[in-house]
């Protein structure tokens, strides 16, 4: 059996007296869409903000690609093979797309961006590939005609796909989304759908965190339900469906 690509055992992580996560395991199969879900406050972001080196968890083992992974600064996440969007959209709103997603690609490059500044051959070369490699990212996400547009004047959506080409651009061995369908509309979200099997498909693994349930429970191969930082739930999207403790957590009321 191929191991798992990401190995979690035991994410903790407390805010002063607020235990924010607590015993978190998770295991992601290679080439998977894994789902993470829960009730508003369950603790979603802050096991994504643990998992991509923005806050310092207080405890648990960490295995990326078979190799211990410590989650620190978010280059250096990159570097390891993990990239992320975020639930509010941070792009470089006066840039154009494509520069957007050739900022991405320099963590995988040599010269970096101070290199690709000095206009030394081998610079220039980089950056003329760079350039190719960003273009041909957008194109896969389906906005390769907006390349030169500034990226705040791209629609929800668009933005939407171009943080997730800038995210691609590092090429992660994970893809983790925060909430990449929050304020879509149902159109868009549609072509969200579609536009994450074509990732999957072309052989990505990719983490997901999602309000829209419906949506999570068509893509997801394996989900983890949160409630008040604790896993109530893992398994496949009808199992998970079906768990009491989960129907509990979303139509209990408690929250
Ligand atoms: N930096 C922080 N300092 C203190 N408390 C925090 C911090 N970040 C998150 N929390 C608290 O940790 C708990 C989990 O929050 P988190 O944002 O991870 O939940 P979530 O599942 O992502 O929620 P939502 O679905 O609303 O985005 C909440 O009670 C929140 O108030």
């Amino acid at each position: 059996m191929q191991a798992n690509l990401l190995n979690i055992t035991g994410a903790s992580k407390r805010f002063g007296g607020l235990q924010a996560l607590s015993g978190v395991d998770m295991r992601i199969a290679r080439g998977q869409i894994y789902g993470l879900i829960g009730p508003n406050g369950a603790g979603k972001t802050t096991f994504f903000n643990v998992l991509t080196g923005l806050y310092q968890p207080d405890g648990g083992s960490f295995e990326l690609d078979g190799k211990p992974y410590s989650p620190s600064a978010p280059h250096e996440v990159a570097k390891a093979g993990i990239a992320r969007t975020f639930q509010n959209i941070r792009l470089f709103g006066e840039m154009s797309a494509l520069e957007n997603v050739m900022v991405g690609r320099h963590v995988r490059t040599r010269q970096g961006v101070l290199g690709a500044v000095l206009r030394y051959r081998a610079a220039r070369e980089e950056e003329a590939a760079i350039r190719a490699r960003a273009l041909e990212l957008l194109d896969f996400v389906g906005i390769a005609g907006f390349a030169r547009r500034t990226a705040r004047h791209l629609s929800y959506g668009d933005q939407r796909r171009l943080e997730i080409a800038r995210a691609l651009a590092t090429d992660p061995l994970l893809l983790a989304l925060d909430e990449p369908a929050a304020g879509m509309n149902a159109t868009e979200k549609l072509g969200l759908r579609e536009l994450l099997l074509k990732i999957k498909a072309s052989g990505s693994t990719i983490l997901l965190i999602e309000h829209d349930v419906k949506l999570v429970m068509g893509l997801c191969d394996r989900i983890t339900v949160l409630d008040y930082g604790k896993p109530i739930a893992e398994g496949t999207p009808a199992e998970v469906q079906r768990n009491p403790a989960v129907i509990e957590a979303y139509l209990g009321g408690s929250h």
